[in-house]
């Protein structure tokens, strides 16, 4: 008998597995992750960040910088014609949304929400032309890394970008 339902209530579907895995959104095309378990140690834990053996991408590391961003600070939405995007969060939750505008792509118009956290460590590799978003959801600032396989051009970025509320992506972060 649900004669205790409420208007606009809604059940829960299933977030996480039984071994506190998301429960399995289907990857966008090209897309990679990676989990790391932190190695505690007797004086604090000792995280691995990339190896090439993971084998995530075929392409190599040129470049790693490290972007800082303010409680509840908002980065979006960037996109890269030919430039591989590997995001490592060190410090801090972080929730990381991608979106695949690529007409031809397997999974065009999909969207990937990850929530990525020192706490939980993943490296996450995102393809070119992939449209990325990123949000500093901890009470602090979060620290995330970038593995890029070609280095920043000064003079000719291979950056894109449209703003965080724009109808072209349906997420609003
Ligand atoms: C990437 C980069 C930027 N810069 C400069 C360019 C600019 O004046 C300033 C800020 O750079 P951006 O505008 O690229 O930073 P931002 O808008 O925060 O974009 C960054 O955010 C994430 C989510 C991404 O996906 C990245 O590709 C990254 O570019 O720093 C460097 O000097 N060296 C670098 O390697």
């Amino acid at each position: 008998m649900n004669n205790w339902y409420i208007d606009g209530l809604q059940k829960d579907k299933q977030s996480i597995t039984a071994d506190w895995n998301r429960h399995k959104q289907s990857l966008i095309a090209g897309v990679e992750v990676r989990e790391v378990k932190n190695v505690i140690k007797s004086n604090g834990h000792l995280t691995e960040i990339y190896r090439k053996d993971w084998q995530l991408d075929d392409s190599p590391v040129d470049q790693v910088f490290q972007i800082m961003m303010q409680p509840g600070g908002i980065s979006a939405w960037h996109a890269h014609e030919s430039t591989t995007d590997r995001l490592f969060v060190t410090l801090g939750t972080m929730k990381i949304v991608l979106y695949d505008s690529r007409q031809l792509s397997p999974t065009f118009g999909q969207i990937n929400e990850f929530l990525v956290s020192d706490l939980r460590p993943q490296l996450i590799s995102v393809p070119p032309q992939v449209w990325h978003g990123v949000k500093n959801i901890s009470a602090n600032a979060a620290l995330m890394l970038n593995l890029v396989d070609k280095a920043y051009q000064y003079d000719d970025p291979d950056h894109w970008r449209v703003p965080a509320d724009s109808p072209a992506i349906p997420y609003t972060l």
